[in-house]
């Protein structure tokens, strides 16, 4: 639906881009069944949604609120092996009732398909294993962006290089309705920031170390894609999406890839995998 679709270009050419810009957009790499199908995977995971109570507060100074905080805190930094659904601020009503997930976190439920596999072997990853998975709704009139960012700053390796995100576009993703957003050739600075577990009993239970660094508009381009394309994201490639102002919802499935070979993931990082269920390889 859109022009110039880098698809029309060589493999070769395109795995050049994606070592000079950060990013690369693959259009129209899963078929229309293979998004609606991971659609309706996650409305039968929705259907049996339940979410503690005192894991649908927002964090706050009162001691009240910040027992219950201390439930949202573990429901965080647990889910790690678990699906787990995380909320916009006021979705509940008084009586507590759940609307629509802003995202919905797990791990490998949706991951392992044959496309994925592809894009390993293309980019030649020995060892890959998905470190996190995310849906995100992103639903129409939703007034929330996602602030520039680096993956690395939240899955840090040593060293770094070694996380790679696939993003993929289960309906038309436009600047109307939040499509992503880089800056091409970010991904070759290192990173600033860090999100780091704090200390047990903390709370918040995450924190920050050093700083974002500050961006011009200007440096950012819009990335739309249709239903059914795939972006690779750069574990340090700059990145962000703009709220949703359109009547338009813009559903996308997320994961992210560590290559494990010769990698240390840090053992400060908010996620991390449990003996119960190590990261899953891909290739199996
Ligand atoms: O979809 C979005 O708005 C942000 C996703 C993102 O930052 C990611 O997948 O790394
Ligand atoms: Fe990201």
């Amino acid at each position: 639906c859109f022009s110039n679709s880098p698809s029309a270009l060589t493999p070769q050419f395109r795995l050049c881009s994606f070592h000079e810009d950060g990013f690369l957009v693959l259009e129209e790499f899963f078929t229309t069944e293979e998004c609606d199908a991971m659609r309706e995977q996650i409305h039968k995971i929705i259907a049996k949604m339940d979410v503690p109570p005192h894991c649908r507060t927002e964090f706050s100074t009162s001691e009240e609120e910040q027992l219950k905080a201390q439930g949202s805190a573990d429901y965080f930094l647990t889910s790690g092996d678990k699906i787990r659904f995380f909320f916009e601020k006021g979705v509940f009503d008084e009586k507590g009732k759940s609307y629509l997930p802003s995202a919905v976190m797990g791990l490998g439920w949706m991951g392992r398909n044959i496309s994925s596999l592809l894009v390993g072997r293309k980019l030649a990853l020995e060892k890959p294993v998905v470190v996190q998975s995310m849906y995100i709704f992103k639903v129409q009139c939703l007034l929330v962006s996602v602030r520039p960012h680096q993956d690395a700053t939240f899955l840090y390796t040593e060293p770094l290089g070694r996380v790679l995100g696939l993003w993929i576009a289960l309906e038309n993703a436009t600047q109307e309705n939040g499509c992503l957003w880089f800056i091409p050739g970010s991904h070759t600075n290192g990173i600033t920031r860090r999100m780091v577990r704090a200390p047990p009993g903390t709370i918040p239970c995450t924190q920050f170390v050093g700083s974002e660094r500050t961006y011009q508009d200007s440096q950012f381009i819009p990335v739309p894609i249709c239903k059914g394309g795939l972006i690779l994201i750069h574990g340090e490639v700059v990145h962000k999406s703009e709220l949703n102002s359109s009547e338009r919802s813009r559903h996308v499935y997320t994961f992210h890839l560590m290559e494990a070979k010769d990698t240390s993931w840090s053992k400060e990082n908010w996620l991390q995998p449990t003996p119960e269920l190590p990261f899953p390889p891909l290739y199996t």
